[in-house]
């Protein structure tokens, strides 16, 4: 198949509002919902030399080459979409965040529409998408949707996963249930689903809390009534230009006692660490944290490097435990916590809130 060869962009293009419901080639149809889609980047924007590349492919698809591709999407919704950035997830960063949130946030006000979509890359995915389930303040839906294939692959997964995700954001069952992400005929929740492949097709598969419902001939299907996580924090962002550095650092055997120490001088207000087991770290990774703590005050969560788990409360330690939040997860969550003013105890109330903790609080100093 001939393939373009597209020029990769490395720097995020904000705000370019590519193509309104009057663009699209088919009139705008009445009867029908509206949808927005905010464009990042990602695999589902991303060419490949051959059919057969499923590796080393380039970003380079606007928002209006997406949804070309998918012409069924215009039987079931109009659409309008931005192109926010486009970049491989790994760059999205705070100003981007800051941005989706506004834009998207001011999409939901309007009475006509009836849910928006992010198309993102999916290594990143859920973090953008529990940041938007953690500031978004309205019953519509967020969709978060992505693909493990580029457009040009034999059997690429973008198009079947973006007819889903407007499926789903059109689609009234979808109200009250935050925000969600859909890849591969799964609906998840945005606080629970976790990417666990790095190459396979049904990555965001999750065993446990994160499983919504599912798409049988295109049709969602929820197990459940709507539904929101118990120990939802809702963040108000409005004036927020900035969100503060939290770092993770990743626990191992003998773990370097100096990247705590490192972090703050880099400008850490936050430090996140996936820990062995649930939430352990070397002895004397654990006295130089201790150490960086009483010295700076700096919050510090311990979450978990295993792909599944919990690190549950310990009365007596000043470290925050995580709860069931990986580290990516607790991260955004500290962040927001800690761009709103939260003081230690508000920030432990917010993790605490979200699991079984027996007294609401673990610190003892
Ligand atoms: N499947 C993907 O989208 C991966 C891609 N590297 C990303 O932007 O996250």
């Amino acid at each position: 198949i001939p393939v373009p060869s597209p020029e990769p962009l490395s720097e995020p293009q904000h705000l370019h509002k590519l193509f309104t419901r009057q663009d699209v080639q088919s009139p705008i149809n009445g009867s029908l919902p509206n949808v927005t889609i905010f464009a990042t980047g990602g695999t589902i924007a991303s060419q490949g030399s051959s059919n057969t590349q499923t590796v080393g492919y380039s970003i380079g698809l606007g928002v209006q080459q997406i949804v070309d591709a998918v012409p069924e999407i215009l039987n079931i919704s109009n659409i309008a979409g931005y192109q926010v950035s486009n970049v491989g997830s790994g760059s999205i960063n705070e100003t981007i965040l800051l941005e989706l949130n506004s834009l998207i946030t001011a999409e939901l006000e309007k009475d006509d529409i009836a849910g928006v979509i992010i198309t993102h890359g999916t290594d990143t995915l859920e973090e953008t998408a529990f940041f938007m389930d953690l500031t978004i303040d309205s019953p519509k839906p967020v969709i978060c949707v992505g693909a493990m294939r580029p457009a040009t692959a034999l059997s690429a997964d973008g198009p079947l996963n973006l007819l889903q995700a407007v499926t789903l954001a059109a689609s009234p069952n979808a109200l009250g249930r935050g925000t969600m992400i859909t890849l591969n005929d799964r609906i998840g929740s945005a606080f629970y689903t976790t990417k666990n492949n790095a190459n396979s097709l049904d990555t965001f598969y999750s065993t446990e809390a994160g499983q919504l419902g599912f798409f049988i001939n295109q049709v969602p299907y929820f197990y459940y009534e709507p539904a929101k996580p118990i120990g939802l924090t809702h963040f108000d962002l409005a004036g927020m230009t900035t969100l503060p550095q939290i770092d993770i650092l990743y626990a191992h055997q003998d773990m370097d006692a100096l990247l705590f120490n490192s972090s703050v001088q880099n400008g850490a207000e936050g430090i996140v660490y996936a820990g062995v087991g649930a939430g352990g770290m070397s002895s004397k990774a654990s006295v130089a944290a201790e150490a960086v703590y009483n010295e700076t005050g700096i919050p510090m969560v311990a979450s978990h490097r295993s792909a599944d788990g919990f690190v549950p409360a310990d009365d007596g330690d000043y470290i925050i435990a995580s709860g069931f939040f990986n580290p990516q997860k607790a991260r955004i969550l500290l962040q927001l916590a800690v761009a709103s003013g939260f003081g230690e105890s508000e920030i432990r109330g917010v993790f605490a809130e979200s699991y079984p903790s027996p007294g609401g609080g673990m610190r003892r100093k």
